[in-house]
């Protein structure tokens, strides 16, 4: 791995929402909100308590939470926005959130993969076709964090970097 590479472990604990006291609003309270990972790609690991969910879309174009059951024997692997970038879009970094448990504490550890600030990221060139112009602009890794930062967690970052229809259509 290069020295420079902007990668991080983040430890997330989750204490149960209310002492088991079954109130509906409780059960329900959110742990992590809904955001999508900023990355390349991310490697979770975690306890035997439930709690992450993704956004699928269901066979109406509608989007559901769906639950990812606990298993502490697994990875989960999460694409992140910038392997969405790299690879023009056909892998999707997926929107997803953790539900507190009302009675356990949840545990997770994930490894982010990110490369260096000033690494270009740009989607990879066999994956630019005619039928699949390029979809996003060149941008660095610290152009995007800097981005993120100014806004909201479950804002659709990467929508910002789209290029505009004539342009890309240039770029075949
Ligand atoms: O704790 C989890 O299960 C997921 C947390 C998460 O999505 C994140 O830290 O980006
Ligand atoms: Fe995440």
């Amino acid at each position: 791995m290069a020295m420079d590479s902007d990668s991080l472990v983040r430890i997330n604990h989750y204490p149960p929402s209310a002492a088991g006291d079954g109130d509906i609003k409780a059960a329900s309270s959110v742990g992590f909100g809904e955001h999508s990972d900023p990355q390349i790609l991310s490697v979770l690991r975690a306890n035997d308590v439930d709690g992450l969910q993704v956004l699928l879309p269901d066979a109406r174009g509608d989007h559901a939470w769906v639950q990812v059951p606990a298993d502490p024997a697994a990875f989960f692997i999460n694409v992140g926005d910038l392997l969405q970038a790299l690879t023009n879009g056909r892998l999707v970094s997926i929107r997803h959130r953790v539900m507190a448990s009302t009675t356990k504490p949840r545990l997770s550890a994930i490894y982010f993969a990110a490369p260096a600030l000033h690494a270009n990221i740009l989607a990879l060139p066999e994956t630019v076709t005619a039928n699949a112009p390029r979809r996003y602009r060149p941008f660095t890794w610290e152009e995007y964090k800097k981005t993120m930062y100014m806004l909201r967690l479950s804002h659709n970052r990467l929508d910002l970097f789209n290029v505009v229809a004539d342009e890309g259509a240039e770029q075949e």
